[in-house]
């Protein structure tokens, strides 16, 4: 059976939701190897070792080198574990990581994965999820970016005894890109967007004021989303978009209040699993593709909303 090797810029002591879905990918193989560029702490060392992998390979960070530092890692951490599969997360840095590094090795290369089969064959979403295709390489090692929330986190009973190995990598040259500046987002309590199970998102039709659909998300454990026209009127801020030209979700539960469903729209959306919409229109587009569809103001529909999930949680 191939071998895979999951690889991660930078691990914390409890990896993310995205992470914990690739290892679970990674489990399903005979062999599978953990490459990490940056430091890896023994909390993290413990939660990788249930789920069945057999080898974590580590390089320091280089603090403030970009894109190469990770490159030099996953290159050395390829040839070492001659490994028959790469799979990455399914971001910007990651995807760039990818192509890369199947340039430089002669590789092949996927992106928008939604599984990987232990025969190497890949499904992925094709035009913004309207139809999937499965996909192979005709040789060399297949880099493949996965998507958040396409695969369900399973760890292993039972924690494997987990072989942690450093790799030699060459110190970073002047020529390199560094990162000359950082800010720091504001944190917030909620999921991050592209991982969240429940995403409940605004559009044109809140009139500026996100109250409802925020406190909708908050008593869903979602995050908040956007449409273009209310990230553009400044209501929220531009990392909240969904869509063509914002990121991707693909949750358990999307509900869309006050968004009409344009194309651009439904592209960042519509593989979620289970859509509600809340429209005054009833001819909007969006109720095309809803699961369940409630015409009526959101100023109404999302406070009742909110309210009954409270009264059966108590
Ligand atoms: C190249 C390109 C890329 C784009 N990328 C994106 C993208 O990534 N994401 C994106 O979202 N858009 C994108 N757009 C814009 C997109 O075409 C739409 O203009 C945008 O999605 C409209 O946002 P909206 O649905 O919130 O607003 P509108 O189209 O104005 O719709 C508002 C909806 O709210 C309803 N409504 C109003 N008041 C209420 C109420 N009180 N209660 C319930 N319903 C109410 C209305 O009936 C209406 O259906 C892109 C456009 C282009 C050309």
């Amino acid at each position: 059976m191939p071998s895979a090797l999951v690889f991660f810029n930078e691990l914390s002591d409890v990896p993310s939701k995205a992470q914990r879905e690739l290892l679970t990918l990674a489990s399903r193989f005979d062999q599978s190897t953990l490459a990490v560029a940056s430091e890896v702490s023994q909390d993290a060392q413990n939660v990788v070792a249930n789920y069945g992998l057999s080898k974590l390979l580590v390089a320091p960070s280089q603090g403030d080198i970009f894109v190469d530092h990770a490159l030099s890692v996953l290159e050395a951490a390829v040839k070492q574990s001659a490994s028959d599969v790469v799979l990455v997360a399914n971001d910007n840095f990651n995807r760039e990581v990818a192509a890369r590094m199947a340039v430089r090795l002669d590789g092949a290369v996927i992106t928008d994965a939604i599984d990987v089969a232990t025969d190497l064959v890949v499904t992925k979403d094709e035009l913004a999820g309207s139809y999937s295709a499965q996909a192979q390489s005709t040789g060399g090692t297949l880099f493949v970016s996965v998507k958040p929330n396409s695969i369900d986190d399973d760890p292993q009973s039972s924690g494997q005894q987990l072989e942690v190995q450093n790799l030699a990598i060459q110190s970073a040259t002047a020529a390199q890109v560094r990162v000359v500046a950082t800010e720091a987002k504001a944190v917030s309590d909620r999921p991050k967007l592209t991982e969240a199970r429940v995403v409940v998102a605004g559009g044109r039709g809140v009139n500026g004021d996100f109250g409802p659909v925020e406190d909708l998300a908050d008593a869903l454990a979602g995050a908040v989303g956007a449409s273009r026209a209310a990230t553009d009127a400044g209501w929220i801020t531009h990392d909240a978009q969904i869509g063509q030209t914002g990121v991707t979700v693909s949750p358990q539960l999307f509900i869309s209040a006050g968004i009409s469903g344009a194309i651009q729209q439904k592209a960042g959306m519509q593989t979620s699993k289970c859509i509600v919409a809340i429209n005054k229109d009833v001819d909007a587009p969006v109720f095309e593709i809803a699961d369940f569809g409630i015409v009526g103001d959101l100023s109404k529909v999302l406070p009742q909303a909110a309210e009954e999930i409270r009264r059966r949680q108590a």
